[in-house]
């Protein structure tokens, strides 16, 4: 992509080298890409945040955790959790019943195709997603399970909104390893999630459990991913755009080169390097929406020119479905009225919207974002 900069005080005339198109809240956008004197202060790379405090005894400590992670929310939208404390030999036996799953053929994956279902639960198949309409798909395949109150690992107790089932699960012999391991890692990082998100209420300078009770049977969702290394830059594994739940904790493997990369404020990709025992955390559009935008949801892509074949574990958290939020106190600005949305009516709307929404006819879209 080229870049322009200006010395004199009437902009440019713009031409599209000079942008980046991605999703956010669902809806096309696009940043101009700054440079020179033009350039805003913004990060260059993610902060790396030590997780050992999550499991202290001392608020103090978990406070000063806290004081990082929110200055990572705000500043970046993104992070690293480094001792995050999640049993590693879990990790790495997930991620190699991913691989297996991925390598079986695919009418044994088909079994279980997302277009069966209205929360697209089961398996994608490649370049079936398109976040990008500029390019030919996703070059990706995946598999997304989430909540479900009739698979008897999640202990969940059905209520109105979860007593039918959601997740499909392929049915041959052949992939029988693979749903307990999927269960396994949705367990382990669930029960870290709790924790991070009592973080994210110190954070916002509330109690510790402030979110504890619209956070009882949380929406959440795991999407293993994988991404064949891609010949062209032509294609993207997945396209630009931001995540539509309160926060996401991503595993990846280990490539020798990042795939991963973040939007800075400057229309810059900030490459993620995989590192070891260490999940990338990121805001999502939820927890951006009750700040009232002064968390970011950041926009990201996977690019996968690492040669390597590489697999991800998104895990999309978001509070109960029939939780209703709304901007925080201490984000609403005086005389402004402030209305609610129900978490899991904007889930579907969101979901709705990324399986129609093209970047043609962008501001005309006829799609809007959602604001509370
Ligand atoms: O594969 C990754 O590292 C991230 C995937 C992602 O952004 C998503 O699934 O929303
Ligand atoms: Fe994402």
């Amino acid at each position: 992509m080229s870049t322009t900069t200006t010395t004199t005080t009437e902009p440019a005339p713009s031409t599209d080298d000079e942008w980046v198109h991605y999703h956010d809240g669902g809806v096309p956008g696009k940043r101009r890409i700054l440079t020179g004197p033009a350039a805003k202060p913004t990060f260059t790379e993610l902060p790396r945040i030590d997780f050992r405090r999550i499991y202290s005894d001392s608020l103090a400590e978990r406070q000063e955790l806290a004081a990082e992670v929110g200055a990572a929310c705000r500043d970046v939208g993104f992070f690293y959790a480094v001792n995050h404390g999640v049993d590693d030999a879990m990790l790495q036996a997930t991620f190699e019943a991913v691989q297996r799953f991925f390598a079986l053929p695919t009418d044994v994956k088909m079994e279980a195709h997302n277009q069966k279902s209205r929360l697209f639960r089961g398996y994608e198949a490649f370049l079936e997603g398109r976040l990008d309409p500029r390019t030919r798909g996703d070059l990706k395949e995946g598999f997304l399970m989430g909540e479900d109150a009739t698979d008897p690992e999640q202990h969940r107790p059905p209520t109105p909104l979860t007593s039918s089932p959601r997740n499909q699960w392929p049915t041959s012999p052949s992939a029988a390893f693979f749903r307990p391991a999927m269960y396994r890692y949705y367990t382990h990082m669930l029960s870290f999630s709790r924790r991070l998100l009592r973080i994210f209420a110190l954070a916002l300078a509330l109690p510790e459990t402030a979110f504890d009770a619209i956070s009882t049977s949380p929406m959440a969702n795991i999407r293993a991913v994988h991404y064949p290394p891609q010949a062209s830059d032509a294609d993207v594994g997945i396209g630009a755009h931001t995540d539509f739940c309160w926060f996401t904790l991503v595993s990846q493997s280990l490539t020798a080169r990042p795939a991963l990369e973040v939007l800075n404020a400057n229309g810059a990709w900030v490459p993620v390097v995989p590192e070891p025992n260490t999940f990338i955390v990121n805001v999502a559009d939820f927890l951006s929406l009750v700040t009232g935008g002064t968390w970011q949801s950041t926009v990201h892509r996977v690019r996968n020119m690492t040669g390597e074949e590489r697999y991800s574990l998104p895990f999309f958290f978001s509070p109960n479905e029939d939780a209703r939020v709304s901007v925080l106190e201490r984000f609403r600005e005086p005389g402004r009225e402030y209305g609610e949305i129900t978490v899991g009516e904007y889930f579907q709307k969101r979901l709705d919207i990324d399986r129609t929404t093209h970047l043609e006819g962008e501001e005309e879209g006829g799609m809007k974002r959602v604001y509370i």
